[in-house]
């Protein structure tokens, strides 16, 4: 099922074009990192998600309808840091949030369960970590038992045990069955928790689709031939096959390449071997999310 359907989408602040023509679906289950460098337009698509901004151009749909207030209750957000008061506990704080809301305060325990504050809800928001105060705001976001959660950078500011303690509550929730929509500058973020990633570059879509696959597609082989394999036959070979590209000499007498989507290492080997090439070694190089990222945004 669709959860959030976003077409042809389109922002201009003035002169600034923030987004241009973004089309991308968001499934229900999955974890789906908008990833970019800052002012690619994540807060920006977020926002006009959540109707907190007006698009230029383009739609939005939520389950597959309009956006209306009664779907909008269907997703918890956390675009800023909430403002918690201080002396006040973190139940307190979230019943009143719950009150704002409108959302049933019955809901507050689970909250307080789910992201790990039950033990400390009766303390004051003031003694907390920035780690916990970062809990007790997507606590907020659990209010009324929202299917999906958008969040806005949701490690930002934190310290390693802090981010550590947000990935792992987003997995867990994700776990529970939760949709869930992340903008995040970090790679490393999008790789550990998301199941797909959409890439943003100044306001375009440069790559979407399940993090494994663009992965994947980014993969090199680097064969060695047998020493019974003459380097030219194994280069005109490789030549003559259409789904492998950028051919290039590694040390040692070897070659590497890369493989179109749908192709694998096991395939190229079958298809040398029909020619009577033999390899001594075959070797799938797996390009970190990073390289990958770099060679999008370049
Ligand atoms: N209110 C605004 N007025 C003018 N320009 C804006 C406004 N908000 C955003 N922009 C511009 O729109 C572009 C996209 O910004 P946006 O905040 O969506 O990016 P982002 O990817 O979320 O980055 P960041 O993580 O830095 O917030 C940027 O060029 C930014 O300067």
């Amino acid at each position: 099922m669709a959860i959030l359907e976003v077409e042809n989408l389109s922002k201009a602040y003035g002169s600034t074009t923030a987004l241009r023509n973004l089309t991308l679906n968001v499934e229900a289950g999955s974890v789906y990192g908008l990833l970019g460098p800052n002012g690619s337009g994540k807060t920006t698509t977020l926002g006009i998600a959540l109707g907190v901004l007006r698009a230029s151009g383009g739609s939005v749909r939520w389950f597959g309808q309009e956006p209306s207030a009664s779907n909008r209750r269907r997703v918890g957000a956390l675009l800023e840091t909430p403002n918690f008061f201080p002396y006040l506990s973190a139940r307190q704080n979230l019943l009143l949030a719950a009150d704002v809301k409108h959302a049933d305060p019955s809901t507050v325990d689970r909250a307080l369960d789910l992201t790990g504050l039950g033990t400390r809800q009766h303390d004051a928001f003031k003694g907390f970590s920035l780690g916990m105060k970062q809990r007790l705001a997507l606590a907020s976001t659990l209010l009324g038992n929202p299917e999906v959660l958008v969040l806005d950078e949701p490690t930002n500011g934190l310290d390693p045990q802090g981010i550590a303690e947000v990935r792992d509550l987003v997995t867990r929730l994700a776990a529970e069955g939760k949709t869930i929509i992340i903008a995040s500058h970090l790679l490393d973020e999008i790789e550990k928790v998301c199941t797909h990633v959409a890439v943003l570059q100044r306001g375009d879509l440069r790559a979407a689709g399940p993090v494994h696959s663009i992965l994947v597609t980014a993969d090199r082989v680097v064969l060695r031939p047998a020493p019974d394999t003459s380097a030219t036959v194994l280069q005109q070979a490789l030549a003559a096959l259409p789904w492998v590209t950028d051919v290039r000499p590694e040390a040692g007498g070897a070659f590497s390449a890369a493989l179109a989507a749908g192709q694998s290492s096991a395939d190229l080997n079958r298809a040398l071997f029909a020619q009577g090439i033999a390899l001594a070694g075959l070797e799938v190089r797996h390009r970190s999310l990073e390289a990958q990222f770099l060679e999008l945004t370049k």
